[in-house]
């Protein structure tokens, strides 16, 4: 499987680079749209519609132009208007291999189109998936859910191709590990499934919430029951929806842990405090300040470093409403601020901690471990791999010559940049950081933070 984030450092252009002069606090405002786990998923739930459908609240970020070149290639007419997208799936057709794997290695989101093709065309062809390179991503529990629902799925050298001779019907299924993407495959399949399918283990993230509202606006019946059932009657026409796509908590996250890291203040319109709590617990934990304005529309949070010296604290990834392995890395870097110890405990993926060794180049003091070093034992820690970090703190960040490995890592190496005393040279930002952080360019000026773009070759140049 290919990747998009999985390309070796040294790739990355030398003008595709930020040059950062750190120290200064950010302080401010920025406004967050659109979750881009939920916007690119909410433009796949629009192609089993009979009907057009409207997007508000879409963020500018490339993941969204992928999707969209995704649709076109099937027939599907989408127009932005500002942040408002309309897509007109009337005309839906088969695309061909070619065509379709211009898109290959560019996002997880092509298998969640397989359910969808299947039910309005009768067959589908899937790239090679991209997204972040933190770990293998296999797409077992996808294929295997699939099969059940009755697609043959065969694999060949350019893609996979399935297709549904008998057509679909609805299964009893559970998950081994409650995948965000494996449970909204099953949701864009189930929902036109011949039957009633249960899902038992599914996630229940934000965004997979979000997703059945979007999903039941289109006139399909879903159940959220407790303990993770999730019971779908299949029906057999769903029409357009019209949704205001829930806000990104990642990118929230991301700002409120540059405004701890770099001793700032940063109102982040748009942040919601409930898909947020669990961050927020954390937050509060480490020593920040926060302040949530529930005003329906000038609302969001404001997140302060208090001047006081930040604790150390012990924490652990896990699927919502756990701390979300999105979170870590920004947590990571606030932390190597924090007066002792502290430990982060990966479950989610197994090789999410690459990043820190360009951290330690900046003088951060982080060693990784293969044990389950968060007190719940994991299925990473069976295996063997690093997937458990000590940061001892406070370190004072030295700045560098910093190469991004992928999207949230690439966030964390700029709060590490602003963060730190001198002038450091980020590398890869135009490939990894722009596919999820809208205009996050604009958005740091806008904070006071001293950056700028490459005038000449020498500047780019590394040294
Ligand atoms: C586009 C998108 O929404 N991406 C998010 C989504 O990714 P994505 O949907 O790819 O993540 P999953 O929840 O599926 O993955 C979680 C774990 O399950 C494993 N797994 C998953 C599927 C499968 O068939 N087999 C399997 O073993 C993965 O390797 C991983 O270890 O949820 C992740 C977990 O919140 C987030 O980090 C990503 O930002
Ligand atoms: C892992 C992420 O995304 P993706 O699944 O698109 O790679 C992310 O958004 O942090």
């Amino acid at each position: 499987m290919s990747s998009t984030d999985a390309t070796t450092p040294e790739t990355a252009p030398s003008e595709d680079m930020l040059i950062i002069h750190g120290g200064t606090p950010l302080d401010g405002e920025v406004q967050v749209r659109g979750a881009k786990n939920l916007v690119s998923k909410a433009m796949v739930a629009a192609l089993l519609g009979t009907s057009p459908s409207v997007l508000r609240s879409v963020p500018a970020i490339r993941d969204v132009e992928v999707v969209t070149g995704l649709l076109r290639v099937h027939g599907v007419d989408v127009d932005l208007d500002g942040d408002t997208l309309y897509m007109d799936p009337t005309s839906v057709e088969s695309a061909g291999v070619e065509e379709i794997n211009v898109h290959a290695g560019t996002s997880r989101i092509p298998i969640l189109l397989c359910g969808p093709l299947l039910h309005r065309l009768g067959r589908a062809f899937i790239p090679d998936l991209g997204g972040c390179n933190i770990g293998g991503r296999p797409i077992d529990f996808h294929l295997d859910a699939l099969r059940k629902f009755g697609a043959v799925v065969e694999k060949s050298a350019d893609g996979t191709h399935l297709s549904a001779p008998n057509g679909l019907h609805g299964i009893r299924y559970e998950l081994e590990f409650p995948s965000v993407g494996a449970t909204e495959q099953v949701l864009l399949t189930a929902v036109m499934a011949k039957g009633t399918t249960e899902l038992r283990n599914a996630a229940i993230e934000p965004e997979i919430i979000d997703l059945i509202c979007i999903l039941q606006k289109m006139g399909a019946i879903i159940k959220v029951h407790t303990n993770r059932v999730i019971e779908i009657v299949g029906v057999d026409e769903l029409k357009g929806y019209s949704h205001r796509a829930l806000p990104d908590r990642i990118e929230a996250a991301s700002w409120a842990s540059a405004a701890l890291a770099t001793q700032g203040s940063v109102y982040v319109r748009g942040a919601q405090q409930a898909d947020m709590m669990t961050f927020l617990n954390v937050f509060r934990s480490i020593g920040g300040a926060y302040e949530v304005n529930d005003d329906p529309i000038e609302g969001g949070i404001r997140f302060w470093h208090p001047g006081t010296p930040l604790k150390p604290v012990a924490l652990e990834t896990d699927v919502h409403p756990g701390l979300m392995t999105d979170w870590q890395q920004p947590i990571v870097v606030a932390l190597t601020q924090a007066d002792g110890l502290s430990i982060m405990h990966e479950t989610v993926y197994e090789n999410r901690f690459g990043y820190t060794s360009e951290l330690r180049r900046m003088g951060a003091n982080i060693e990784l471990y293969s044990d389950c070093l968060g007190g719940t034992p994991c299925r990473w820690g069976r295996r063997n791999f690093l997937h458990s970090a000590v940061i001892a703190g406070p370190s004072k960040l030295h700045a560098a010559d910093l190469q991004i490995p992928d999207l949230r890592a690439g966030f964390s190496h700029l709060i590490a940049a602003m963060a730190a005393e001198g002038t450091s040279r980020v590398y890869g930002v135009d490939r990894y950081i722009t596919r999820g952080y809208e205009n996050f360019e604009a958005k740091l000026l806008g904070l006071g933070a001293k950056i700028e773009r490459p005038t000449s070759p020498t500047l780019a140049g590394r040294p």
